[in-house]
């Protein structure tokens, strides 16, 4: 279960920064007062388009930055006192994590399971089941540096949930990807919300949102504008589909500025 409550996120630029991201003030507020609550079991996404603000959600809901304002709690943890044990509960998965090139992806995920502090018999029970997976037992001994991209990308993801979290963040989890290597993704997502896992990812494309989301937040412009299930939205928006939800709301927050 997450809850998050007027998180606030402002970050102070650079005068380099203010001429190439075209700001006229010195601080960008990159998330503006956002509250929004994740239960077990359920698929939450945050639909944005470029510089919304998913990413600085996700990144302070996984304690890798820490808010200007407002409250994160990660079962029962506040992140701002128990971070360590926040980031017990979670995973943050990315498609960038980068990799040793000379090692394997055996060793590389055991590596990862030994730090976080797994015995060697739940190592070898997590490292089996994630690589069947992810399709990666027939390149396990190979080095990370002769594998396809694709392979890569999902080694990162099975070595990021290695721990078995409960909370899975994702942004932007099919950035990337081949239509296969998706599929497998976006399927295990929904295999570990079967489990009761909370799992929430960032995407700024609408069908990653409809096939896979149990509820959508839509932010902009570091605000939520809208939340709920897809019949929610569309009730609420006054539309018949999501793309035609997000648009309005686009429209209304950022006008012609296309
Ligand atoms: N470290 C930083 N320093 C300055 N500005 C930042 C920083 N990180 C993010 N921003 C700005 O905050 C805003 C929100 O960025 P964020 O990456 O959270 O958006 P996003 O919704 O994830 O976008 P995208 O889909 O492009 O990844 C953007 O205007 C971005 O330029």
């Amino acid at each position: 279960m997450i809850r998050i409550k007027g998180l606030k996120k402002t970050f102070k630029l650079s005068s380099k920064q203010m001429k190439s991201n075209k700001e006229k003030t010195k601080y960008k507020h990159a998330v503006n007062g956002i509250d929004f609550e994740v239960k077990d079991n359920e698929i939450f996404g945050l639909l944005g388009p470029n510089g919304a603000g998913k990413t600085t959600t996700l990144r302070c809901l996984a304690t890798l930055i820490q808010p200007s304002e407002g409250q994160i709690n990660v079962n029962g943890y506040d992140a701002a006192t128990e971070g360590e044990a926040v980031r017990k509960e979670l995973a943050f998965l990315t498609n960038e994590l980068k990799m040793d090139a000379h090692f394997s992806p055996d060793y590389t995920a055991r590596f990862f399971g030994r730090l976080h502090g797994l015995t060697e018999k739940k190592i070898e029970e997590r490292v089996r089941h994630l690589f069947d997976v992810f399709g990666i037992t027939p390149y396990q001994f190979t080095k990370i540096g002769d594998l396809s991209t694709g392979m890569k990308q999902k080694l990162a993801i099975a070595v990021s949930l290695v721990h078995d979290p409960n909370v899975i963040i994702f942004d932007e989890p099919t950035n990337g990807l081949d239509i296969i290597t998706a599929k497998t993704v976006t399927d295990y997502l929904g295999n570990l919300k079967a489990q009761g896992k909370t799992v929430v990812v960032s995407t700024h494309m609408m069908h990653v949102a409809e096939k896979l989301c149990d509820r959508v937040a839509i932010i902009m412009d570091g605000r939520i504008k809208t939340v709920g299930t897809l019949a929610e939205i569309c009730q609420i928006t006054g539309t018949d589909n999501l793309d035609d939800a997000f648009f309005k709301l686009y429209e209304e927050t950022y006008g012609d500025q296309v």
